[in-house]
């Protein structure tokens, strides 16, 4: 699994202040963040009149080095500074450079705008003034383009602190952080460029990458590749989809019990047996229980038998009501960690108001259950109880479609069955969902994303 780490402030400093300790000072960090940028842009907006935006800290002395070297390269380029240079790096980046500085409030519309006025510093929101002027002159660009991070975003939980420009580049530096993948900062980065710097740092939290997924071979069979059981509920449709995911992403076999099947559900799906016998079966390797379950007594009952057996399970929807209404507790001491796909609301539900990021929240929630969980929307986030985390590279909007949720538990289940613990199937699941939707294209509907994760699964063999 190839998977881009991502680093909160606090560690980015604590990177930037282990690369000084060992002997590469902060201008050298700055040169090379500014020249990266600068080579970034230049490939992406060519020799365009540039205005450069920079700020009174480090993010301003991006800025300045960006200027030289777009200046050098023969641009003709424009800077307009927000208050002096406050740090000594950013002081010396500005001596540095040689032509005229402008105030921000003076500044004149150029078509390429480059924002180097806050970055991973900035505290408190934009006055109004200062995001008035950055929008007007946003407005006025051809191309936008964010240094480290738009002007006005929280690094840590993606947070809009004023209004922000959406930019069409934004380039950071040594790994991505929060706000690049958090909504609602994440529709204003425009194309992220990460770019090195020479640090290095650990991190417990990453994007999630496409997974490496396991084509069969010559000695697999059936049931080594995975077997899935879907414990059907109410609502015929929705454990389809659930089941005819799991297929599709990979599972061997799948059996769906519990439910009044449609003509539309592919043969190749067992049908027979109850629940009780199909649990009792040694080669299960995962079980999806929620999709169009109607909470009541027999289906608490089912979630009480889940429980009680040894089986991975994947829980949503249905179950997850069910298991509100029992607490979080109920799946401390599980043989196998459960893994809980909640949207917003079944999150809220379940959890209650959890402060602090969305990354905050699925770990806190995670820790608090056991349970890996998946916290839904379009900038997915994926924690295990241990604190490790993952953040979706971003899904399609058209995946706000009904089923579109049954058919995410349905290729987490066949990541699981698979043999991957519960934190990789969970994130292979994802990665599976989001990608297929990417290939199913506009207009899709649950189905088609069923359809097109056979392809998905494809590239990750
Ligand atoms: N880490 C690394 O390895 C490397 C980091 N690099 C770069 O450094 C950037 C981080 O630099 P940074 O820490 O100096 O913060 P930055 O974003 O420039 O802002 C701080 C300044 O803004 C001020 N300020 C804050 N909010 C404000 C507001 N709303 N309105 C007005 N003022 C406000 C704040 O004032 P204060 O809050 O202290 O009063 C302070 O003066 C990072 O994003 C990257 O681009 C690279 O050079 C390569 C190496
Ligand atoms: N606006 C959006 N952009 C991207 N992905 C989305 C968006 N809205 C929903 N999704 C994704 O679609 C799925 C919807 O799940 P869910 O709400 O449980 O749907 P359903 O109950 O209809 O099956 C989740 O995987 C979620 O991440
Ligand atoms: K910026």
């Amino acid at each position: 699994m190839s998977e881009r780490p991502i680093w909160s402030a606090a560690e980015m400093r604590a990177a930037e202040e282990a690369a000084i300790a060992a002997g590469t000072p902060v201008e050298t960090l700055m040169d090379r963040a500014g020249r990266a940028a600068a080579e970034a842009i230049w490939r992406f907006a060519g020799p365009l009149p540039a205005l450069v935006l920079c700020g009174p800290g480090n993010n301003g002395g991006d800025g300045y080095v960006i200027a030289r070297v777009l200046k050098a390269r023969g641009m003709d380029v424009a800077v307009a500074a927000l208050g002096d240079p406050k740090t000594p790096a950013a002081h010396a980046a500005a001596g540095a450079w040689a032509g005229p500085v402008a105030t921000f409030e003076s500044a004149e519309p150029r078509p390429l705008l480059i924002d180097a006025l806050f970055g991973t510093g900035l505290r408190r929101s934009l006055d109004d003034g200062v995001a008035a002027q950055l929008a007007a002159l946003a407005e006025d660009a051809a191309v936008r383009v964010a240094v480290d991070l738009p002007s006005g975003v929280a690094t840590h939980d993606g947070a809009l602190l004023s209004p922000v420009p959406v930019n069409d580049l934004t380039i950071t530096f040594a790994t991505l952080k929060p706000a690049h993948r958090l909504q609602p900062a994440a529709r204003h980065m425009g194309r992220i460029v990460v770019a090195a710097i020479g640090v290095a740092g650990e991190s417990a939290l990453a994007e999630i990458g496409r997974p490496l997924l396991r084509a069969p071979g010559p000695d697999d069979h059936k049931y080594k590749r995975g077997f899935v059981l879907v414990a059907g509920g109410d609502l015929a449709g929705a454990a389809e989809l659930a089941a005819e995911a799991a297929l599709r992403a990979g599972a061997g076999a799948v059996r769906l019990l519990g439910v009044s099947p449609s003509a539309a559900l592919p043969r190749a799906i067992m049908q027979s047996g109850t629940i009780e016998t199909g649990l009792d079966d040694d080669r299960l390797g995962a079980v999806v229980f929620g999709p169009g379950t109607l909470p009541g007594p027999e289906s608490d009952l089912l979630l009480t038998q889940l429980l009680a057996s040894d089986k991975a399970l994947v829980l949503d929807a249905g179950a997850l009501v069910l298991l509100a209404n029992r607490g979080p507790d109920a799946l401390r001491g599980l043989p196998e960690p459960a893994i809980l796909t909640p949207h917003p609301g079944e999150f809220s539900r379940l959890f209650g108001e959890i402060g602090g990021s969305k990354v905050d929240r699925a770990r806190a929630a995670a820790a608090r259950s056991g349970a890996v969980v998946v916290d839904k929307g379009p900038d997915t986030v994926v924690a295990a109880p241990d604190g490790r985390a993952g953040i979706s590279a971003g899904s399609s909007p058209w995946l706000a479609t009904a089923g579109s949720g049954d058919v995410l538990a349905g290729a987490i289940a066949a990541a699981r069955a698979a043999g991957f613990d519960a934190f990789a199937a969970a994130k292979a699941g994802v990665w599976l969902h989001q990608r297929a939707a990417e290939i199913a294209g506009p207009g899709l509907i649950a189905d088609d994303v069923v359809e097109a994760l056979a392809l998905a699964f494809a590239e990750c063999t």
